[in-house]
């Protein structure tokens, strides 16, 4: 009896477990939880009789004083560990680099173009190849035995994987795939290299081939932990692949479990893609590049929301965003207004059928959208989840917008032109129609998705705190956009304000960087924290699925509030921008408040 393989892991296999558990601790879900445990038990399950070939065969023998005793089929209780462990880490490793990734925005419904067809045939004739390649090497019996053994083991669980999931997988960023393999295996090939020296396992002659990837490391051991962890790598992206599947298209799966069955998640892979629907995929793609332009606090606060409410975020957001930019970029008043018209009509449309309750929407709004908006805006309207939303926080939204209108003014000459916002109440109406409107309809997705249940009554606080937040923020992004929106003529600074610094809204329009203007700006940032005060208490109130992602969105906006209030800021092309490491310890910060 010893410790030396135990020594290995509590020197390197464990610290590695804790440290990325620690990371990834505020982020843990029950999905990954059910991951983690979907793929130990089939790592387990898969490689404790090829092992315990192994070592019956003495192709690698464990020294009797490296090991503490016990065994389960030959194999030693450490060897087992390892198995878990490795799995573990790879998949814990892999979690935190796709956390930023949004997995159903890589699905096609397209058939493979001929270099995706290419790439999936050379795949299943490479993993097809080694397997038959394996079993005569096996049966030679020579020291090309334990490569044989590895590559006819590995081979048709990688032929499986890749059959079913090498378009999703390829179109991946590398950092979520490739990463997540290299790490760890360059990591197990290091103590693989100090375990075989000090001799914790022995890989016996006769078996092996006897060439070192360098000196230390037999060949068949590095090949060994790069072919597990590619294994481990293509299980998980086959998970979220199924995953991204009945969570992108609830007309196809329309109720999914949270912990979807083995059975359930095969049945999504094998859905023939032609039934996905181009048009969503398409709308989920545009609303996910739409919100990473557009929005860095948003894009990054939605990586910590999960399954079908983050997708329906994703595309709120994409038409809050599409209406507002529709109105915004017109020159003329005239255009303006008649997009406000078309989207109250489409409005209208949507929640006159009873198809409003339908995931998708009645052929008249469908043909309405496409013959009266811009391509680049149609799916971002068709794809709006009004049957999950009610329609007063939507128009209360065009309402605002309506504001935004009257800066076009032409109508009054500069003298007597007046500004919308003539007092602190015009200003907190128009912010309770563009911000805390759009609150509410965050919360109401956030009840529909929750697996928590909430009364009534405590809906409508947390509704109506949800509102006053909007305002903070709302404040906050009228105090960061002084400048920019002087430029197209709009000043949402009360009138009644600037008259105390004695200014008026032309001044604002000419000269926004006027120091006078920035102890408004701390006004408003003032009022903006005071009203954040008031409701962030109801953030602990949310249901615990959504509790944490929420804070991340609010604190990494009102972060830009706190960056402006820093002594002596300077506002970069009149914006303020927080720093990316900032961002990221805003968030972590939020997600531990759990
Ligand atoms: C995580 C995620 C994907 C969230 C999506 C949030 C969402 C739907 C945002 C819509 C944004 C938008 C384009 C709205 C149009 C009106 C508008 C311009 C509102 C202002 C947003 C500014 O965004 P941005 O800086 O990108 O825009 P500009 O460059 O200035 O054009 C607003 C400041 C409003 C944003 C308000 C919210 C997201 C509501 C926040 C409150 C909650 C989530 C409720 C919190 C709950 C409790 C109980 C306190």
């Amino acid at each position: 009896m010893g410790f030396d393989y135990a020594l290995v892991h509590l020197r390197y296999t464990i610290p590695p477990a804790i440290a990325l558990t620690l990371l990834y601790r505020p982020l843990f879900n029950r999905t990954d939880l059910y991951k983690i445990a979907f793929l130990i038990s089939i790592a387990f399950v898969s490689t404790l009789p090829w092992d315990s070939y192994l070592v019956r065969c003495k192709v690698w023998t464990y020294p009797e004083d490296a090991v503490i005793g016990p065994t389960l089929l030959s194999v030693p209780a450490e060897e087992l560990f390892f198995f878990v462990v490795q799995t573990y880490n790879t998949t814990l490793l892999y979690l935190i680099l796709n956390k930023p990734i949004f997995h159903p925005s890589y699905l096609s419904s397209a058939k493979p173009r001929k270099g995706a067809e290419f790439q999936w045939n050379a795949g299943q004739l490479i993993f097809a190849a080694s397997f038959i390649t394996g079993l005569g090497l096996i049966w030679n019996g020579d020291e090309g035995t334990y490569l044989g053994l590895i590559i006819a083991w590995a081979g048709p669980f990688a032929l499986l994987l890749w059959s079913l999931s090498s378009q999703f997988l390829i179109a991946l960023p590398l950092s979520s795939t490739v990463v997540p393999i290299a790490i760890p295996t360059l990591y197990l090939w290091m103590v693989d290299t100090l375990a075989l020296k000090r001799g914790t396992w022995v890989i016996e002659s006769g078996t092996k081939l006897g060439i070192h990837l360098w000196e230390g490391l037999e060949i068949e051991e590095a090949l060994f932990f790069l072919v597990t962890n590619v294994l481990i790598v293509f299980g998980l992206v086959a998970f979220d692949h199924a995953l991204s599947i009945l969570l992108a298209f609830p007309i196809l799966f329309p109720d999914v479990p949270e912990l979807p069955s083995p059975v359930l998640l095969v049945q999504a892979l094998l859905t023939d893609r032609s039934r996905y629907g181009t048009e969503r995929i398409i709308g989920i793609q545009e609303g996910v590049a739409r919100l990473k332009n557009k929005s860095r606090s948003f894009y990054l606060a939605s990586s910590a929301f999960t399954g079908r409410l983050r997708i329906n975020l994703v595309l709120l957001y994409s038409f809050c965003r599409v209406a507002d930019d529709l109105i915004d970029d017109c020159s003329a008043e005239s255009d303006a207004r008649e997009w406000i018209g078309k989207l109250t009509h489409y409005l209208d449309l949507a929640y006159a059928s009873k198809e409003a309750r339908l995931v998708q929407k009645h052929p008249d709004v469908h043909s309405y959208i496409t013959e009266n908006f811009p391509k680049s805006s149609q799916s971002a309207l068709q794809l709006l989840p009004t049957h999950l939303l009610s329609y007063g926080p939507l128009y209360g939204l065009l309402e605002g917008f309506k504001t935004d209108l009257e800066f076009h003014d032409s109508n009054f000459s500069k003298a007597l032109r007046t500004f919308p916002i003539a007092n602190e109440h015009d200003l907190e109406v128009y912010a309770a129609r563009v911000a805390g409107t759009v609150a509410e309809l965050c919360l109401e997705l956030v009840f529909h998705h929750t697996n928590s249940v909430t009364t009534t009554a405590q809906r409508e606080t947390l509704i109506r705190s949800g509102g006053r937040m909007g305002i903070a923020l709302q404040y906050v992004n009228i105090a960061r956009d002084i400048s920019t929106d002087a430029a197209i003529g709009r000043v949402y600074l009360p009138t009644s304000w600037l008259k105390g610094a004695g200014l008026k809204p032309d001044d604002v329009l000419k000269n926004p960087d006027n120091p006078a203007i920035d102890v408004l700006r701390a006004r408003l940032l003032d009022k903006a924290f005071g009203i954040y005060r008031e409701a962030q208490p109801a953030l602990a109130q949310l249901p615990i699925d959504a509790r944490a992602p929420m804070r991340v969105a609010v604190e990494s906006y009102m972060e830009i509030g706190r960056v402006l209030r820093e002594k002596g800021y300077k506002l970069k092309k009149g914006r303020a921008t927080v720093p990316i490491k900032k961002r990221l310890a805003v968030a972590w910060k939020a997600l531990n408040q759990g």
